[in-house]
């Protein structure tokens, strides 16, 4: 009927100009009239959303390493969308990320983890704030040495598996390996039942491959929300039929699934779980106030992030920071001589707390932590009501505001020669402040990030990286397979994505 009265092609015709006009009246409005429009930044990102998609999705930019140049070419501040601002100044962080900033998350970046019930994905600081005082006893101090044993044993079984690899003649891949220890150690930690991923031959366990296969979708995913949501409801044998990587990602989360039906239909078998876990405290009827429609999505989301939140971020800067020290002799052997002086019975592994007095192990870790970062993006939060002063200028409410830690730990201002990997700058200080000391340094030191919204599992982090680091290099004689810096060069995918071959080692028998 329509048809008779305007035909169809002028119809489409004219929506399409509709479209044009409204795109460039927005464009227009975004570049001369929007809150934001003195900071500086690309013509096409200020005038629309499309210039950082374009980049993110098309380009395949890296956007941590973007940013960097972007700073360079407009300064401390530029603006990547047209409501949204990136800062690289150092202050600028602890002026966003800060204890009594309440500020919410940015919705379209924290939205696209596809798990909205989970701790990380809770855009408002008021729910955030209730869910990590549920978590939070589990992963106190107290808790994690208590459990350390726990990270005792997936390191033990590592180190058998690596054993039994250079017996059959095999150098091993050592990022991989530390992810399987990682998962393992984390799903035991928060669920009671480890994934046993260091069981899977070659440390190829599904779920790993398909995390790390993830990897360069996440920024389709984050701009188009629809085939998020689409991915997400695949069934696994078709995801298995399209890209057969990536099918332990539905496989895990099935299992996951049940996993959560069970604990809700039958609590009384997390009476049987060794010590208490993320189950015990969702289900708390006192410790929160989860409605029962939703309890069976808060488990399941809550589960399914933390696999993600406590894999890579542990396993990455831990084989950074070993390629470093088996790159560097002089430094090995300084470790070593240090370590042995708390554990010279390589049978008798120190406990964390004995690990955790050594000066120059401790410097190791942070050095790493500060050279990869275990979340690279910036984590974007938007200012509050009242707007906010960032880095000394006025930012209006609801802008989208953000600063990658990766841009504080390579500030060349507060760590002299940030490229270089220098443990020692922990212990004697190193950059502008250099006269203040190391001490100075710790509060540039943002590896969890700072303020309501920083890392919750840090001590367990922590702890992991100790007992990790420590036990490769006194149970081994490491020796480089091939690898070069080349095999370490990471883009940003929220965390870095290791373009290259890896870090392989071989893990002979420690001389004595
Ligand atoms: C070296 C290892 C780790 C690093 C570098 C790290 C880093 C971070 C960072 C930077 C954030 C802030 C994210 C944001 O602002 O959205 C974060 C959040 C989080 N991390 Fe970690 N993390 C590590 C290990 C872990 C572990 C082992 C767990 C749990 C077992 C964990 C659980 C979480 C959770 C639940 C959040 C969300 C907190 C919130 O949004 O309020 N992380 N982590």
């Amino acid at each position: 009927m329509l048809s008779g009265l305007v035909d169809v092609p002028t119809l489409l015709e004219l929506c399409l100009a509709g479209w044009v006009v409204y795109g460039l009246l927005t464009a227009l409005y975004n570049i001369y009239f929007h809150p934001l429009r003195q900071f500086p930044g690309p013509l096409a990102a200020r005038a629309s959303n499309g210039w950082k998609l374009y980049m993110e999705v098309f380009r395949q930019e890296s956007p941590a390493h973007l940013l960097q140049k972007l700073h360079q070419q407009y300064g401390d501040v530029v603006r990547i969308r047209p409501n949204e601002l990136h800062f690289s100044s150092a202050t600028a962080y602890h002026d966003i990320y800060n204890p009594s900033a309440r500020w919410d998350k940015d919705r379209v970046q924290y939205e696209s983890v596809g798990a909205d019930h989970s701790m990380v994905s809770l855009i408002p600081y008021e729910a955030a704030k209730q869910r990590k005082a549920v978590l939070k006893s589990l992963f106190s101090r107290r808790a994690v040495l208590n459990l350390q044993g726990l990270v005792r044993r997936k390191v033990d079984h590592l180190v058998q598996v690596l054993q039994q690899r250079n017996e059959e003649g095999k150098s091993s891949d050592l990022l991989m390996a530390f992810r399987c220890m990682a998962l393992d150690a984390a799903t035991d930690f928060c669920f009671g039942t480890s994934l046993d991923a260091l069981d899977v031959p070659d440390f190829r366990a599904p779920l790993l491959v398909a995390m790390d296969a993830a990897l360069p979708g996440f920024a389709v995913m984050k701009h188009f929300p629809l085939l998020r949501k689409v991915a997400l409801h695949l069934p696994p044998w078709l995801i298995g039929a399209i890209y057969p990587d990536l099918v332990g990602l539905p496989r895990t989360q099935q299992m996951l699934r049940q996993q959560v039906s069970n604990v809700i239909t039958h609590p009384e078998i997390l009476k049987a779980k060794p010590h208490p876990t993320v189950y015990h405290r969702l289900l708390d009827p006192e410790a929160q106030n989860t409605n029962v429609a939703s309890r069976e999505a808060v488990l399941f989301d809550e589960a399914n992030t933390l696999m993600f939140e406590a894999t890579h971020t542990v396993a990455d800067p831990t084989m950074f920071g070993l390629f470093h020290i088996l790159s560097n002799p002089v430094l090995y052997e300084r470790l070593l001589d240090e370590i042995r002086t708390v554990w010279p019975d390589a049978s008798a592994a120190p406990r964390l707390e004995v690990l955790e007095t050594l000066p120059l192990l401790t410097a190791t870790i942070k050095e790493s932590l500060r050279m990869a970062p275990g979340i690279a993006s910036p984590l974007f939060r938007v200012t509050p009501a009242e707007g906010a002063v960032i880095d000394g200028q006025a930012v209006p409410a609801g802008a989208t505001v953000g600063m990658s830690i990766y841009h504080v730990h390579h500030n060349g201002a507060l760590f002299a020669n940030p490229e270089h990997f220098d443990p020692d700058r922990w212990l004697h200080g190193g950059g502008d402040d250099n006269e203040k000391g190391a001490a100075s340094l710790d509060q540039w030191f943002v590896a969890f990030s700072r303020g309501p919204r920083s890392c919750p599992g840090s001590n367990l982090a922590w702890c992991e990286m100790y007992i990790l680091l420590s036990t490769m290099l006194r149970t081994f004689d490491l020796r480089l397979d091939r690898t070069t810096a080349n095999d370490l060069a990471w883009r940003d995918c929220l965390v870095p994505y290791f373009t290259g071959r890896h870090l392989h080692a071989w893990c002979l028998p420690s001389k004595e």
